[in-house]
């Protein structure tokens, strides 16, 4: 019997669990304040490592229990889907934040630590870096600038290999569109298995969300940040944790703009129906990616759980195909099916190099 410790710290919330096998003890979701999460990333360290110790002093699991640790990955260099052992070289890109910051990299830099303060192993599983786009997806308008692939892989796969056993058939065999719908958004199109185009979910693409910009007119976004003179990391915090609802509304929680709306406020109602428009264009432009061979459209995330987003979404898109919602996220089942599946011989250890 194993005891695995799951930790997916993401841009606004640290989600702790730990699983016997393949069956959860429990979940905890640590919402932090944006005060917290206004703080530079590696400064968040020890706030989130004491919120896991808290949880799981709660449920009263020593951490000596713990036989392994899986941890949501970070940015890291571009890589194939899989389970990776957490060895120095990955340790030091996560904590160096040298391909990117994003909160995810804070899982692998805790896991580890932890890991080696146990003697145990830690891994990271189907990190944000996965990268199965075709050429044309990589290429843009400026010789030398490619596009990338970081999204939120690890829910995106779960999520359509989910609907794919429900329907009694293989994710390798079928086309499916999630967009993925929280903190940050990402819409991808899946083709047999292999995300072949998706909006950079981090910095400068796609729709807006909670607290991201999504795709801004290149003059004015130049301009902007020339008036602002801001640096290129000054630019990229600004675009990937105070845009989108935050610089509306002063708030990333949809659920308080939602209240807004429903009190009358117009701006919210605006703001939030220009958000369920960006996404459902996303996933028109991902049907054509697919040649109209969608056999599913997937909604998931924070944002699924909201009625009013879901009619709307469902309300532009629901005659390419049916529309399945997973609502929040199954990223705490599929870290642990990554690393349970490892530890039973079922999948080989892959290494960062
Ligand atoms: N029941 C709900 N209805 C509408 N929005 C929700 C609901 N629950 C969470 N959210 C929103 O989802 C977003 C966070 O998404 P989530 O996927 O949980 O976070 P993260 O991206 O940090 O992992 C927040 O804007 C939050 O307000
Ligand atoms: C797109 C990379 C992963 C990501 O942005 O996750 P959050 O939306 O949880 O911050």
């Amino acid at each position: 019997m194993k005891k695995i410790l799951v930790l997916n710290l993401g841009s606004t919330s640290s989600k702790v669990s730990v699983f016997t096998n393949y069956d959860m003890l429990f979940e905890d979701v640590i919402r932090h304040n944006i005060e917290q999460t206004n703080l530079p990333l590696i400064d968040q360290v020890p706030i989130r490592l004491e919120s896991i110790k808290k949880s799981l002093e709660q449920h009263q699991i020593s951490l000596q229990a713990i036989d392994a640790i899986a941890c949501r990955g970070g940015v890291l260099k571009p890589v194939e889907g899989g389970t990776y052992l957490i060895n120095d070289m990955m340790y030091h890109d996560l904590k160096t934040f040298k391909y990117g910051f994003h909160a995810s990299n804070l899982s692998g830099v805790i896991g580890y630590e932890l890991s080696q303060e146990l003697s145990i192993h830690s891994y990271i599983v189907d990190p944000v870096v996965v990268d199965e786009l075709i050429p044309d997806a990589r290429i843009t308008g400026i010789k030398g600038i490619e596009r990338r692939s970081i999204f939120h892989a690890l829910n995106h796969k779960s999520v359509a290999k989910q609907y794919a056993s429900e329907i009694g058939k293989k994710y390798e065999d079928i086309n499916v569109i999630v967009a993925h719908l929280g903190g940050g958004i990402s819409v991808g199109a899946h083709r047999k298995g292999r995300v072949i185009d998706v909006n950079d979910g981090l910095l400068g693409e796609g729709p807006f969300s909670p607290e991201r910009a999504g795709s801004i007119p290149n003059d004015a976004l130049i301009k902007w940040v020339i008036d602002h003179d801001f640096t290129v990391i000054e630019a990229n915090n600004e675009l990937s944790k105070h845009s989108g609802l935050l610089s509306y509304f002063g708030t990333n929680d949809f659920i308080k703009v939602e209240e807004m709306m429903a009190n009358g406020d117009e701006t919210a109602k605006l703001v939030l129906d220009a958000m369920c428009y960006q996404i459902s264009k996303s996933i028109g432009s991902c049907a054509v990616v697919l040649e109209g061979q969608v056999d599913q459209i997937i909604l998931t995330g924070g944002l699924s759980y909201s009625k009013y987003l879901i009619n709307k979404v469902k309300r532009y898109v629901s005659w390419l195909q049916n529309v399945t919602i997973y609502e929040g996220e199954k990223e705490m089942h599929a870290l642990n099916v990554g690393v349970m599946d490892l530890l039973h011989g079922k999948i080989s250890t892959k290494s960062y190099e």
